[in-house]
């Protein structure tokens, strides 16, 4: 089932054409990651699917009642301004206190509910943000870059909790990832941009098309193929982080 497709789409802002004549589609159940350099676009598309920015141009199209939870790159939160987890959970709107446990227990963060937002380490910020978004268990769960600032260790385990959500809600993901080793290993999908769509498709595929090797060289081509011969020897869902 399409959760998404878009099409021909432009935005402008200013004078500055970001985004232009951008195509998607996204199925249900699919981990679609997006990566491309920086300035590229991803969080102006990101934005834009999200209805907080408006097309100038193009067509997005979602099944009527879609429920979207979305995690934004940055989190702005006032260091002094005491705020609990659970309070954070329930803005801008209150949400039943089963509805909270479930979402927290989703992410891996059940034990934080009475915490400081302000005292979260970097990675249990990151799931109390995941937390967030699949409180109405989402058909879509879009991504801004949500491991940024996390050791190796923190992004390997936040994969591996968005991999489980995935799987328990049957939702599609997109995500912007500049972690590219571990989006070739974590998505069915990849898709570069800059400005434009230059290539997509398989991690495979896309990690050795010419105009993701000219943006991002041979590195993850090579992590990749090593990647693929660590997985055959090993049962963990997703090996150490090289
Ligand atoms: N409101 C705006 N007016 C003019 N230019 C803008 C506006 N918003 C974003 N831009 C420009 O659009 C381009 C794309 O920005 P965007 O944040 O989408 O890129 P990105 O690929 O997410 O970058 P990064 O990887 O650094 O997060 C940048 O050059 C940015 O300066």
């Amino acid at each position: 089932m399409k959760l998404l497709r878009i099409e021909h789409l432009d935005v402008v802002r200013g004078d500055h054409l970001i985004l232009q004549d951008v195509h998607l589609v996204l199925e249900r159940g699919e981990i679609v990651t997006i990566v491309g350099p920086n300035g590229s676009g991803k969080t102006t598309l990101l934005k834009t699917i999200v209805g907080a920015l408006g097309p100038t141009r193009g067509m997005i199209e979602m099944p009527r009642g879609l429920t979207i939870g979305y995690v934004p790159q940055r989190l702005h939160l006032d260091a002094t301004l005491p705020l609990t987890v659970a309070r954070f959970m329930n803005l801008p709107r209150r949400h039943s206190s089963h509805h909270v446990d479930r979402a927290l227990k989703r992410a891996g963060s059940e034990g934080l509910i009475h915490r400081q937002m302000s005292d979260l380490s970097g990675g249990q910020l990151q799931r109390v943000l995941l937390a967030r978004a699949v409180l109405e268990s989402p058909d879509l769960l879009i991504l801004d870059e949500p491991t940024q600032g996390l050791d190796q260790w923190g992004i390997a385990d936040f994969y591996r909790q968005l991999d489980s959500v995935r799987h328990e809600l049957g939702c599609g993901v997109l995500m912007v990832s500049h972690e590219l080793h571990v989006v070739m290993r974590t998505s069915d999908r990849v898709i570069c941009l800059n400005r434009t769509i230059c290539c997509e498709g398989t991690p495979e595929r896309v990690a050795s098309s010419p105009a993701y090797l000219a943006m991002f060289g041979h590195d993850t081509e090579e992590a990749l193929a090593l990647y693929r011969h660590d997985h055959a020897s090993s049962t963990a869902p997703l090996g150490p982080l090289s």
